[in-house]
């Protein structure tokens, strides 16, 4: 496949489609960069099972109705082509000429990316070559890619990496403490991941206390499926959560995150389970849903409610790793100006916030009752106004943010 060198092109029009590909999500925006408007937005979930489900919401002018289609899809590129289709409905089909560029979430980079980045050959290469460091991620990523350039050859597709963000983190922190030469030797360490979001938000978050982001120490909370944990020092990630995968770290939804290495020989040697069982297992099988059988936060709180004891020990265990992590950061930090919760559960789950801040008042943290119960969805303070450290709720919005990063490359 032959891709244009689309680097010098100039976009006639202010109108960026944004793909974000999950190993068995797409989800879509369609964005006017002139205003910052929301034309479109959807969801593809269950790729590839009997059951996939379209939802297709259109958001110019007021908004309309969503729409949805069932049935099997069975792969990202019929995904991407549904979407397409919907947009196509609505006047807003991947043809048009007010469309400038495609923004696709990229979740590895590698070392090599630490800037958006225009698609070429070689670099759509490159990200083949990170598909063994991040199995659940890059596929989807190149399959939205290849479909979005045969859909629209003559258009600038850009690519914006999670792990970008992160390339800032000092040697000590992004290093693992092995054999230099054999991590060196398999480019072994530590990425990163969510960095659009964790950009995003802290930045936000610096807004909403009223300071440059040069001048604030945050510790950013992404809980969405995936959950990682960054340090941010003055706008430049120091630490994150995640490592060589999005496996490190914080429980997850699937997602064990930290655990002990010798775990895995331990499965192989003893339960004698094989390298891609243990990955299966560790990945899908772990996290929430391995520990109570549900990875929904709301259910999960919901059999808590009816004195559902496995439901309230995931709990404990998924808050206990929160906790670690604010002591871990708030050390490395030296000096925290704000503690923020973002994504899915950061934003929606007061109880998960109350419990990760609670008895850490020798921190200076503190969550208000009050405050925390409050449902919105614009950037607010949880804490009193007496906390020495502000503790607060900032929605994420990776959309927007990959959209304009591609419209900034392109529209020059
Ligand atoms: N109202 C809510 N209360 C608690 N948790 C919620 C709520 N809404 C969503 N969530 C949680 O957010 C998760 C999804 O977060 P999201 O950031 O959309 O994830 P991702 O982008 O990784 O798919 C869900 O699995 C669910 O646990
Ligand atoms: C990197 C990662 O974990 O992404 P997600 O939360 O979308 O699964
Ligand atoms: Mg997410």
């Amino acid at each position: 496949m032959t891709i244009p060198n689309t680097e010098d092109a100039t976009p006639a029009a202010g109108r960026v489609l944004v793909l974000n590909s999950g190993s068995s999500s797409l989800k879509y925006q369609l964005l006017d960069m002139r205003d910052q408007s929301r034309l479109a937005s959807g969801l593809v979930e269950r790729i590839g099972e009997e059951t996939s489900r379209l939802v297709h919401t259109p958001l110019a002018g007021g908004g309309g109705e969503s729409r949805e289609r069932t049935g099997r899809i069975p792969d990202h590129d019929a995904a991407l082509r549904a979407a397409a289709e919907e947009l196509a409905a609505d006047g807003l089909g991947l043809d048009s000429p007010e469309l400038a560029a495609i923004g696709h979430r990229v979740v590895h980079g590698g070392l090599r990316f630490t800037e958006p980045t225009v698609i070429t050959d070689e670099v759509l290469t490159e990200i083949e070559r990170l598909v063994p460091v991040a199995p659940l991620h890059n596929p989807a990523n190149i399959t939205g890619i290849r479909t979005a350039r045969a859909l629209r050859p003559d258009l600038p597709q850009v690519a914006v990496f999670d792990t970008a963000f992160h390339t800032t983190m000092p040697e000590y922190a992004a290093r693992y403490a092995i054999d230099v030469e054999t991590a060196d030797a398999h480019r072994i360490r530590r990425y990163g991941f969510h960095g659009t979001s964790h950009a995003y938000v802290s930045r936000k978050t610096a807004a909403l206390l009223g300071h440059a982001p040069e001048d604030v120490n945050v510790i950013v909370l992404h809980l969405g499926n995936g959950a990682s944990a960054s340090a941010v020092a003055g706008g430049r990630c120091v630490e994150t959560s995640m490592g060589l995968t999005p496996l490190e770290g914080l429980v997850m939804g699937t997602r064990s995150g930290d655990i002990d290495p010798a775990v895995t020989f331990h499965l192989k040697r003893v339960a004698g389970m094989s390298a891609d069982e243990i990955d299966v297992l560790l990945n899908k099988k772990s996290g929430l849903v391995g520990l109570c059988g549900d990875n929904d936060m709301r259910e999960i709180r919901r059999r808590i409610d009816e004195g559902d004891a496995r439901a309230a020990l995931a709990f404990d265990i998924y808050v206990h790793r929160l906790k670690k992590y604010i002591g871990a950061y708030s050390a490395v930090l030296g000096r925290v100006d704000a503690v923020v919760f973002t994504a899915g559960v950061g934003e929606n789950s007061a109880p998960v916030r109350e419990a990760a801040i609670a008895g850490l008042e020798e921190l200076g943290l503190v969550v208000d009752a009050d405050l925390n119960a409050v449902r919105s969805s614009s950037p607010r303070l949880i804490s009193p106004d007496y906390a020495r450290v502000a503790v607060a709720v900032v929605p994420t919005d990776e959309e927007l943010e990959i959209a304009g990063q591609t419209f900034a490359l392109v529209d020059n």
